[in-house]
């Protein structure tokens, strides 16, 4: 199917939307994690927790977190879940080498890896993992469809699905104020810190153009995924989403 944030880009009509995506996050990848937990204040860690807890009765032992960017998920998920490997993978080399330098420091190399993978088109074998995570990732992708068929593909029959995805709040008066908040707040401030005049209008259009709640539950669902639910987190600025393969 054919998304309208599929048509969303940062840098205008022209080219692909995923090397625009590839592009824009090396362009702001050094400013990201202090632009991140500035914009949510700081709530972003217990959405990663909440998403990472829910794997936990699983115990899954290879994971894969898709969209890994600077690898806070990563690393929260390999401490809390112990898993014998954990792969980061992700577009954009600017962001991982940011990543790769945190594993390190986290001591954490020999269970984090990274890999350059676009995720609607993996080169991993059909049931390789038991976990698939996303964090604020698959927002961006070009096939919204067919990066849910892969992550699909790759898991093992049984094994898990999270994804965290920032979204609309639909209530009186957090509607209201993310509507400000993400048309004057967050584009001012990502301009400022990230210096990249286009990257912080595109993150509040994408957000806005893309499906949320039972709208994206079906979407899930129809990638090949059951037991599909969703959760709305801090009056649904974000969405945890979890399905079983
Ligand atoms: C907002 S960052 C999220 C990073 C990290 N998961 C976190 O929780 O902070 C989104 C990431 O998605 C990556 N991305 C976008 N499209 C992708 C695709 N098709 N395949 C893999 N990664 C992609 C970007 O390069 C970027 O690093």
């Amino acid at each position: 199917m054919d998304y309208p944030q599929e048509h969303i880009k940062p840098y205008g009509k022209d080219g692909k939307k995923s090397e625009q995506i590839e592009e824009m996050f090396d362009n702001i990848a050094p400013a990201y994690d202090k632009l991140n937990h500035t914009l949510s204040l700081g709530i972003d860690r217990s959405w990663r927790r909440k998403a990472i807890n829910w794997l936990k009765p699983f115990q899954p032992k290879r994971i894969m977190d898709v969209a890994t960017g600077t690898g806070d998920f990563a690393i929260l998920a390999c401490r809390e879940l112990q898993p014998d490997e954990l792969i980061g993978t992700d577009i954009s080399e600017g962001m991982m080498d940011v990543g790769r330098n945190k594993v390190k420091q986290a001591h954490l190399s020999d269970r984090i890896t990274f890999a350059r993978e676009d995720c609607t088109s993996l080169s991993f074998a059909d049931d390789t993992f038991d976990a698939v995570t996303v964090a604020f990732g698959i927002r961006n992708f070009e096939g919204l469809d067919k990066g849910l068929a892969e992550m699909c593909r790759v898991l093992k029959t049984g094994g898990h699905l999270v994804i965290l995805e920032l979204s609309t709040p639909d209530r009186f008066p957090m509607k209201q104020l993310f509507t400000i908040y993400s048309k004057v707040v967050i584009p001012l401030l990502g301009k400022c810190l990230s210096k990249d005049n286009s990257a912080y209008t595109y993150l509040p259009q994408s957000i806005r153009a893309f499906p949320q709640g039972e709208v994206m539950q079906e979407v899930i669902r129809k990638a090949g995924f059951s037991q599909v639910n969703f959760r709305r987190l801090t009056f649904g600025i974000c969405t945890l989403y979890t399905a079983t393969k």
